[in-house]
């Protein structure tokens, strides 16, 4: 074996030196290109996308570094190939394939080759290294002589090794030691909906983002848009957050579903009867009803115009607003046309008026004549071309230009613009939705299918902050306004006219052998464009700050918890529809989530499912120990199977309420000398939370959780998605007592990769009475 590791080393040093001498040819070249040399517009253009290539591999490169090189796969034929982080091949001119990237279609042997099926392959080994050496080799013959049937794992002994360790606190990628059904799933193809369903465990968190990482890789199209991650929390999007880094891709932007509303913090908490109403897709009609409530008026109005009354009555003011919506644009937008229309019906009136009063004047009709004399002064300018023309002879014709110039004139004037802001106001999300849950009369408005006991629940005081159920409103709302950047867009068309100015000026001074008109007018337009999107943000900083970017791929995580209002959010920031939504239904806390993929994608036929059956993380006595909870949960369901049992028995005990926080602090020292290192969690219901974080003297500040510390005292809804190497669940009951209790205690005691004990107050629950009592 020794000898094996010895030439595995001599090979693995030849792969670091290639990357080393990559490395540093990666350097020259970046110093090369942003050597500050005498370029003109479309040679920098080429630069920056040279320097974005260089810098792109220079990372990927360093992410390397670790478990460079984990896989060797010989085949029948006598050849062989190494699989790792990154493709690799030899200086030129032979250019001679060293390590094939995970992801190329040829590395998928490793993940998928076994006795019964063994794609050409007879062995494959799992390299296991520490930094740049090897310590250990995994070997598995795939001939049937040696086929043990049964359980399907690839790379057993590797995997082993990676379940068993401690955990740290970050989840870690499992390129090494992806499986067979889940390397399938990462490969699927990008169109459409892919959900996939998995009890606790099973890898749908790891196969998820190891996925993006494959589309980022295989798909440009979805590399140039980038991949969003929509996790249930901020802890969770830290637990997760070094996996994709360290598969080499950054191009990736992690929220949770209150995050894709940027700038809102959603503190409020709702009943969850408040949470299911806002959350129903019904809610979308209502805030349409609502924003149209906001448009024109009921009856007539009147517009003063330079000591004069205009009125337009219902139906002309009717047909204003029907015209301003049939262009389909967001309202703000739609905005400009109404205002337009507006201004258009005023114009007519105004110069009407002012033609009768002068046809009054050419009759000699005594009763005006005394207005007229007052309002000459003022309408002198605005009289028909024609009378100012002539002097005496009315005929009604009206010049252009004199339009014109009242429309202006009504376009300035402030009375005018406060109709328009009254009959179509320039609104803000926020304060739609704000104004809709804290008025009645709107609510009633725009919500008239809903029972008047729900609308009551609805309402609230103004300024009182949002809540989770209100961000996918927020959104909603964002959407049928539309933001109104014209003004932004001119100032931004006036500097992209500076910077080619500017840029002209620059080209005509650096460059001696050509005067300035015989340059091509595209390389000002160029370095000006270039100026203009010198953005130095990454994609990812850039897709991050957009509200409105369209990813290449959406991943939603812990996906059972989003309303089908939230679902409208995330499908709106992939107008492709390349998703991938992994869950488990019989996981959901939040009371607008939901029981089944079918009730949320239903009549699409742009969805798939896939299911995941293997427990990784679960050791088979948990399991066993969570199953009765389950079981209540759904009589039909399975429990994933665990892949490992570890012999340590779950445990529960009975305890008193003054003793439970020194039985907790009791119980917390026995795990921790128990699983001797690693991290432990107590699971407890939010009222307890804070109390037993006292009582163990933990530091963290009230409702976060310090991902590092070696004890965390978190709720069911934040232990969501983590997992630790042990578990201490505390009063069960109060747990169960809470919406979704069931749901909620499943996912508590499904969290541990090793030990599981039990805290409860009196009677254990019936679901919990089979474990073993201490
Ligand atoms: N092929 C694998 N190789 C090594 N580890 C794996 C593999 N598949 C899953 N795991 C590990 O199993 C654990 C559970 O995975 P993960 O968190 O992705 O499960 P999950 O289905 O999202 O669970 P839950 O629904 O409970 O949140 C993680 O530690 C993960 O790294």
């Amino acid at each position: 074996m020794n000898e094996e590791i010895d030439r595995e080393q001599d090979h693995l040093d030849g792969l670091y030196a290639r990357v080393d001498e990559l490395r540093r040819e990666v350097a020259d070249r970046l110093d090369a290109a942003l050597a500050p040399a005498g370029r003109r517009g479309q040679d920098l253009v080429e630069r920056d996308a040279q320097v974005t290539r260089l810098t792109a591999r220079r990372t990927a490169l360093d992410h390397a570094e670790e478990g460079l090189c984990f896989g060797r796969v010989d085949r029948t034929d006598g050849s062989h190939l190494y699989v790792g982080r990154l493709g690799l091949r030899s200086a030129p001119p032979e250019r001679a394939p060293l390590l094939l990237d995970w992801r190329a279609p040829g590395a998928r042997p490793f993940y998928t080759a076994t006795a019964a099926s063994n794609q050409g392959v007879l062995r494959r080994r799992h390299l296991r290294t520490q930094g740049r050496r090897v310590v250990g080799l995994n070997d598995e013959l795939l001939d049937l002589d040696t086929d043990r049937g049964g359980d399907g794992l690839v790379g057993e002994g590797a995997l082993m090794e990676s379940l068993t360790a401690h955990r740290t606190g970050r989840m870690h990628d499992i390129v090494a030691t992806l499986q067979a059904e889940q390397d399938e799933i990462v490969r699927d193809r990008p169109d459409g909906v892919l959900v996939v369903q998995g009890g606790p465990g099973t890898g749908k968190t790891a196969v998820a983002l190891h996925r993006a990482a494959y589309l980022l890789y295989s798909h440009p199209t979805i590399a140039e848009r980038g991949v969003l991650v929509v996790g249930p929390s901020e802890t969770f999007l830290r637990y997760i957050g070094q996996v994709l880094p360290s598969l080499g891709e950054t191009h990736v932007v992690l929220t949770t579903a209150d995050g894709l509303f940027p700038g809102v913090v959603a503190d409020r908490t709702d009943t969850d009867a408040v949470a299911r109403l806002k959350g129903d897709a019904r809610t979308a009609a209502v805030l349409a009803l609502a924003v149209r409530a906001r448009q024109g008026a009921p009856g007539a109005v009147e517009v003063s115009f330079e000591g004069d009354t205009y009125r337009l009555d219902a139906d002309r003011l009717g047909a204003i607003v029907e015209r301003a919506r049939a262009n389909g644009l967001p309202h703000n937008l739609a905005r400009r046309t109404f205002r337009r229309e507006l201004l258009g019906a005023l114009v007519q009136d105004v110069v009407e008026h002012d033609r009768r009063l002068l046809v009054d004047v050419e009759e000699g009709l005594d009763e005006d004549l005394a207005r007229f004399d007052a309002s000459l002064a003022r309408t002198l300018d605005s009289v028909p071309a024609t009378v100012g023309g002539t002097g005496t002879e009315v005929d009604g014709a009206v010049a252009p230009h004199e339009l014109d110039r009242v429309r202006r004139e009504l376009l300035l004037d402030p009375g005018v613009a406060r109709v328009v802001e009254e009959l179509w106001p320039l609104l803000a999300p926020e304060q739609l939705v704000e104004d809709l849950l804290t008025d009645p009369e709107r609510l009633a408005a725009a919500a008239p299918g809903l029972a008047d006991a729900d609308r009551r629940s609805l309402l609230r005081e103004r300024n009182a902050g949002w809540s989770s159920a209100d961000v996918p409103l927020l959104d909603e709302a964002a959407e049928l306004l539309g933001e109104d950047n014209t003004e932004q867009r001119a100032r931004e068309r006036q500097r992209r006219r500076e910077a080619v100015a500017y840029a002209r000026q620059v080209l005509g001074a650096t460059t001696t052998d050509l005067v300035e008109e015989f340059l091509p007018a595209v390389e000002a337009e160029d370095l000006a464009e270039r100026h203009r999107d010198r953005d130095h943000r990454t994609l990812a900083e850039r897709a991050a700050a957009d509200r409105t970017w369209a990813y290449g791929h959406v991943i939603v995580d812990e996906a059972q918890e989003l309303s089908p209002m939230a679902w409208r959010a995330v499908l709106r920031r992939c107008p492709a529809v390349s998703l991938t939504v992994v869950g488990d239904v019989h996981q959901t806390s939040g009371a607008a989530g939901t029981d089944s993929w079918e009730t949320v994608f239903g009549d699409d036929r742009r969805w798939r499912r896939r299911e995941l059956s293997v427990n990784y993380r679960t050791p088979s006595e948990v399991m066993a120990a969570a199953a009765p909870v389950l079981a209540a949960l759904d009589a039909d369901a399975r429990p994933p199977q665990s892949v490992r049992s570890t012999g340590e028995r779950p445990w529960r005990r009975r305890v008193g309420e003054e003793g439970l926080a020194g039985a907790v602090v009791a119980a917390v020292h026995e795990e921790l000398r128990a699983l001797d290192g690693g991290k432990l969690a107590v699971v407890a219901p939010v009222v307890r939370v804070a109390a037993l974080a006292r009582a163990l003297d933990l530091a963290a500040p009230a409702g976060k959780v310090d991902l590092d510390a070696d004890v965390v005292v978190m709720t069911p809804e934040q232990a969501k998605g983590l997992e630790f190497d042990g578990v201490v669940v505390v009063d069960p009951d109060a747990i169960l007592a809470g919406s979704r209790g069931l749901n909620a205690l499943y996912v508590a005691l499904t969290r541990p990769t090793r030990r599981l004990g039990v805290l409860h107050l009196g009677t254990a629950p019936a679901v919990l009475a089979d474990v073993p009592e201490v």
